[in-house]
């Protein structure tokens, strides 16, 4: 069963994708872009309760999960608190959560988002 694409979906849909290829970008390590596992992570899955990922993300965008960018803005953030929460400031997972929080509130930031109110471009 297809959802039906509203207007609304298909633009935000192409907005959410721009963020998501901006925000990925800064991730060349590519720490961000899959699930991390116990595996790589000893005890992650019993800290991180709501994890989340690129991958996610761009799944939920797929799926017409976000209905705003806010929700968006609300997972990314999610993963990058969730790599503050499980790493130590001295490691290169913790900073580079640090560096890529920075860069999505710039790039989310609340004027940006209201000037998407509706019939502004
Ligand atoms: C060293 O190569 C990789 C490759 C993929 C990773 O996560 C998808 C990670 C990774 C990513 C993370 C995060 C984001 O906390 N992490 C934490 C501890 C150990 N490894 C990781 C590391």
């Amino acid at each position: 069963l297809t959802k039906f694409h509203t207007e609304d979906n298909t633009h935000l849909n192409a907005c959410l994708d721009h963020l998501l290829l901006t925000l990925s970008r800064k991730d060349k390590e590519g720490f961000f872009q899959y699930p991390v596992t116990d595996q790589f992570a000893p005890g992650y899955s019993q800290i991180i309760t709501r994890p989340m990922d690129f991958s996610t993300m761009k799944k939920k965008i797929i799926q017409d999960d976000y209905s705003n960018v806010i929700e968006f803005r609300s997972d990314f953030e999610l993963m990058c608190e969730n790599a503050m929460k499980y790493n130590r400031p001295d490691t290169i997972y913790w900073r580079a959560a640090k560096k890529l929080l920075a860069t999505g509130a710039k790039l989310m930031n609340k004027d940006k988002l209201l000037s998407f109110r509706r019939g502004v471009e």
